[in-house]
């Protein structure tokens, strides 16, 4: 119970309605589908609930997913989603007390090493440990904008499909690339939120295209608009997914070319999609980076080894964590040719000190190590323990996640 008297407990099947009111207040949004796509997909067991009284005035869930690590390894993690705090509760720590319960719940079990999260502000998680592992890059691009002459697009035609045929194509062409480090995986149950298709997620545009090639697919919906000269529609891509570049190319090509777009625009685009270099004039490319997956290490030494290297390491870092305490002190991660790590707590001296969050941005290979310390976010002891850290967590290709949780 906390100084004024909250509760906190995990939640049962009975208590959904009220914990959907709750999460449907705060988000400010009562699509019914939405919340009958969340009844089948929420595990409610490892969704907890902060109550006053007998009234549950917030909360926070979280899902049971599996994130591909650099190395290719599919690692459990645990999914942070719908918290919220129902309106006239506000800063009481009803927040706080979800993020102590789910982290402090997670260590105890020992369950997932690591939890990520997609967020709602840019201002909050910080200071929970949360930090930005990977990016999008939100894409604009003319309609029509030609390609360079030669750019390969293949034999394969791209053809539009109905939802239902295009279904039972584009799961597998998913689970192809969610090799890719940045990935989660996605059960059947778990494409409906992605797929979600109601008026409120329209927002006035059209029902979701699909558009398949053999190695691709891309989904995306128009928004209807015109001027003096004619139809000035926007096309939304929602996703793109090409496990070849030529079917990559075919596929922005089909989008580019689709009648009376004015523009594309690929909000969730990754920041290392060649489109730039696939057109005449890459300057018709504008691209704004936005922060895509948070990720919070829940235990450093089972989080830090589930992961390959870039380059041998042998540094100790010092870690500051007061949200979990059993991640304070000091790690010596080793890092040997092959990629592999081992890390145990030491009380030799630290090569650097780093943050809770800064240790989860940089976890995934996307965000530089050496980037967080020339901001004043990571401190050097000994010279060029710095430099030697960022190469071996960098990955390449740049992780990329949809975040559909
Ligand atoms: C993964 C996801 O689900 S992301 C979605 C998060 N939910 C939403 O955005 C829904 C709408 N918003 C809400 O429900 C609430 O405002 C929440 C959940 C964001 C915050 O809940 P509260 O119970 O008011 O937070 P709480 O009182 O525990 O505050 C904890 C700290 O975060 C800070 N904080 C809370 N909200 C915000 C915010 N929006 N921006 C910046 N800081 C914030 C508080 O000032 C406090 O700081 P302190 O520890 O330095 O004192």
């Amino acid at each position: 119970m906390t100084d004024d008297g909250l509760t906190t407990r995990a939640l049962t099947d009975a208590d959904f309605d009220q914990f959907r009111d709750v999460a449907a207040g705060a988000f400010l949004t009562s699509d019914p589908e939405l919340w009958e796509v969340n009844r089948a997909l929420l595990e409610m067991d490892r969704t907890h609930g902060v109550f006053e009284g007998p009234e549950l005035i917030g909360g926070g869930s979280i899902l049971t997913r599996d994130l591909t690590l650099p190395g290719g390894v599919r690692q459990p993690v645990a999914a942070v989603t719908w918290v919220a705090t129902a309106l006239g509760h506000r800063r009481r720590g009803v927040l706080s007390t979800v993020m102590a319960t789910q982290l402090t719940g997670l260590h105890e079990a020992g369950a997932e090493p690591i939890a990520c999260l997609g967020a709602s502000e840019g201002g909050i998680y910080r200071r929970f440990g949360y930090g930005v592992t990977t990016e999008w890059a939100d894409t604009e691009v003319p309609g029509k904008s030609p390609f360079r002459p030669e750019v390969d697009l293949g034999e394969d035609r791209v053809r539009e499909l109905p939802r239902d045929r295009a279904w039972a194509l584009i799961g597998d062409l998913y689970e192809r690339t969610a090799a890719e480090t940045g990935w989660m995986s996605r059960t059947p149950s778990q494409w409906s939120l992605p797929l979600l298709d109601t008026p409120s997620v329209r927002a006035g545009g059209s029902a979701l295209h699909f558009a398949l090639h053999p190695q691709g697919y891309a989904i995306y919906r128009v928004h209807f608009g015109s001027d003096a000269r004619g139809p000035r529609y926007r096309l939304t891509v929602i996703e793109l997914v090409a496990t070849t570049p030529v079917a990559h190319a075919a596929l922005w090509r089909y989008l580019l070319d689709v009648d009376w777009v004015a523009e594309v625009r690929y909000p969730k685009c990754p920041v290392t999609d060649p489109i730039s270099s696939l057109l005449a004039d890459g300057r018709q490319a504008i691209r704004r980076h936005l922060d895509a997956l948070w990720l919070r290490i829940v235990d450093v030494d089972r989080a830090l080894a589930a992961r390959h290297y870039s380059a041998p390491l042998d540094v100790v870092f010092e870690v500051v964590d007061r949200r979990c305490p059993w991640n304070e002190g000091r790690w010596r991660l080793s890092v040997d040719q092959a990629g592999t790590a081992t890390v145990v707590a030491t009380a030799e001296a630290a090569d650097l000190t780093i943050g809770a969050a800064e240790l989860g941005a940089i976890f995934l290979g996307s965000t530089r190590l050496s980037t967080l310390a020339a901001g004043g976010l990571v401190r050097e002891h000994r010279a060029g323990a710095i430099a030697a850290a960022s190469r071996s967590f960098l990955a390449d290709p740049v992780p990329y996640c949809t975040v559909d949780f």
